[in-house]
This record gives structure tokens, C-alpha cells and sequence, in this order.
């Protein structure tokens, strides 16, 4: 039975070929690790197929190689081998994660509720507003609360003006993901760039069905008999991002718009709940436009 520091988890996106499974297995077998879950998947069949090959290995490793720079070092050959994107981290490793709100707050209340229950292995250093209304929410869990008003609307030059405010938090707390829990901002290009990858947003709708504001009254409007929401991934195009997870609810044509917004409620706390574990436990790979996930 391993200790956990000594477990590791290896992702790893290549162009697909023959032999990176018996490459990648081997060299942690040679070198005495042992493999707890492997799971892999090569995107080569269809149109639109990428080509890419994803492999996610959890494995535990012997005490002398059992730290990253050390691992990466082993690795190192068989990465320029297979001209791999690859990361290597310890699987106690618990993220850094700040959370962004506006004025609904029932994802965030639940991602605090599933932290403190420890559901939720990650460290949350602060929690960012453009409102106060979930100030007392917040620090009742022990976490800063930073309100970084838009002053004066939301042209572009105050946006930046406040995300760069927000910039120097990420750098100063060492963040490793963003969680947009219903913030109700758009992000502009160059925040995006920078948050390539590692900034999850909760829509709440059935993508790609009602993108934009407003989806429950978009759905009211069309008679849908199913309403949903995804977690993606941010990226400049709003709503455009990989989609990391979705869920669907049952409605009825008795349902008003204020009842689809309620019954959404709880599927989009489950679902970006599920984005963010699986995105901390390093389950989810980009493939283009789109996500490979090892649930
Ligand atoms: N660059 C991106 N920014 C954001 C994304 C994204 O995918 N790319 N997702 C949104 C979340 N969102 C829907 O899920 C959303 C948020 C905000 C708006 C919007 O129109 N906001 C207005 C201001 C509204 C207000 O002040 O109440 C605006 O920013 O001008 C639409 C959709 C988060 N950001």
C-alpha cells in the first residue's frame, strides 16, 4: 500500500502512433513504479478527428524517484521520443482555486459546501465579486472576500482596469484554476488568453442551445421539454469554450420562466461541481475545441 506522496498522475497528448502505451507503461515498470488506473484514447476515426492520441496514468512510485522534477527527468526521453505534451503531478497535490461570483450565488454555495466537506480536495485562497451580496457567505467559510466593482459600466477599459486587479491575485496567490460560479462578466481576449485552459464558467443552458444572457427565458420562449447546463472551458468566444461536462432536467409546458431558473438551479450546481473535480483530478484533456475525459 502506497503512501500518498508517493502517488503521481501522468496526462500526457501526442500525435497518435503505434507503441506510446508500451513506451509509457514500460519506462514506469523499468524504473519499479506501479500502475494504479491507466486509461487512454486516440481521436482517429471520422471527420473532424484531430488525430491526437490522451493517456492519463495514476500510478505510485518507489521513495528515490518519488518527486516530480525527478519523474519528468525519467520521462524526458520518451516525451521527445513521441513529441508529447506531458505533466507529471503528485496526486495529493491540492489545487489553488479562486472562485468569481456576481449576484446568484447558489454554484458558489455549493462548491463551499462540498470544500468544507472535504468533497472537493482543493485550497481556495479568496473568492472574487463585482457585488457584495455574498460577502458574509464567504468569509462565514474563513476565505477573503475581494470585491472588485466594475466603477463606472462595463466598457472595456473598466473591465480591464479590474481584471488586471484580478490578474495581480492570480499571480499573487499562485492560482492554478479560475471558477466562474455564475459571474456575470464576459472576459475579454486578453484575460482569456492568459487563462487558456484553466478557467471553468458554468452556462445555464444545454449548449451550444442559448448561448449568451438569459437561457432559461430563451428556453421558456422555444417549449422546451428538457432544460440544461454545461461547464466549459473560457475562452474568448463566449460560451464557445470544450465543454467539460452537461446535464439535462425534465420541464413541462406548465413551467414559467422563474420555474425552469429553479429547477436549473441544481443541475448547475451538480454539473460544474463535476467539472471542477474532474478538472483538479487532471481527468480532463483539451482536444481542440473539445475535451477528452477520463471519469
Ligand atoms: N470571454 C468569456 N467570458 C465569459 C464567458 C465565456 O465563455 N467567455 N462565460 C460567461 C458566463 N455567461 C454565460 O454563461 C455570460 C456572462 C455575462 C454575459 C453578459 O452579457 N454580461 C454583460 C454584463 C451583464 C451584467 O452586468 O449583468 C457584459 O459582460 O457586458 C453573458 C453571458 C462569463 N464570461
Amino acid at each position: 500500500m502506497s503512501r500518498p506522496e508517493e502517488e503521481f498522475i501522468l496526462t500526457l497528448s501526442c500525435r497518435d502512433t503505434k507503441g506510446i502505451v508500451h513506451n509509457v507503461s514500460g519506462l514506469l515498470y523499468q524504473a519499479g513504479c506501479n500502475i494504479i488506473d491507466s486509461q487512454q484514447f486516440g481521436d482517429v476515426q471520422g471527420e473532424g478527428a484531430t488525430g491526437l492520441f490522451f493517456m492519463r496514468v495514476h500510478f505510485e512510485a518507489p521513495p528515490h524517484l518519488a518527486d516530480v522534477a525527478t519523474l519528468e527527468n525519467l520521462f524526458a526521453h520518451v516525451r521527445e521520443q513521441f513529441g508529447m505534451e506531458a505533466r507529471i503531478r503528485a496526486a495529493a497535490q491540492r489545487p489553488r482555486v479562486l472562485l468569481m461570483v456576481s449576484q446568484h450565488g447558489h454554484c458558489l454555495n455549493d462548491l463551499l459546501f462540498r470544500w468544507k466537506s472535504g468533497q472537493l480536495p482543493v485550497d481556495i485562497p479568496a473568492i472574487v465579486s463585482n457585488h457584495t451580496t455574498f460577502q458574509s457567505l464567504v468569509e462565514s467559510y474563513g476565505i477573503p472576500f475581494l470585491h472588485l466593482p466594475l466603477v463606472g459600466g462595463s466598457d472595456a477599459e473598466t473591465k480591464r482596469a479590474q481584471e488586471k486587479q484580478i490578474e495581480a491575485l492570480i499571480a499573487s496567490e499562485r492560482i492554478d484554476l479560475v471558477v466562474l460560479a455564475r459571474y456575470m462578466q464576459i472576459l475579454s481576449r486578453e484575460f482569456c488568453e492568459q487563462l487558456r485552459g484553466r478557467a471553468i464558467n458554468i452556462h445555464h443552458s444545454f449548449l451550444p442551445s442559448f448561448k449568451g444572457a438569459k437561457p432559461y427565458y430563451q428556453a421558456h420562449a422555444r417549449g422546451v421539454k428538457l432544460i440544461g447546463a454545461t461547464a466549459h472551458y473560457v475562452t474568448p468566444e463566449l460560451d464557445e469554450g470544450p465543454i467539460i461536462e452537461q446535464d439535462v432536467a425534465r420541464v413541462d409546458h406548465s413551467l414559467s420562466a422563474e420555474d425552469l431558473t429553479a429547477v436549473g438551479r441544481d443541475v448547475e450546481c451538480v454539473v460544474l461541481a463535476r467539472a471542477v473535480r474532474w478538472h483538479v483530478e487532471r481527468r480532463v484533456l483539451i482536444n481542440g475545441h473539445k475535451t477528452v475525459v477520463f471519469r
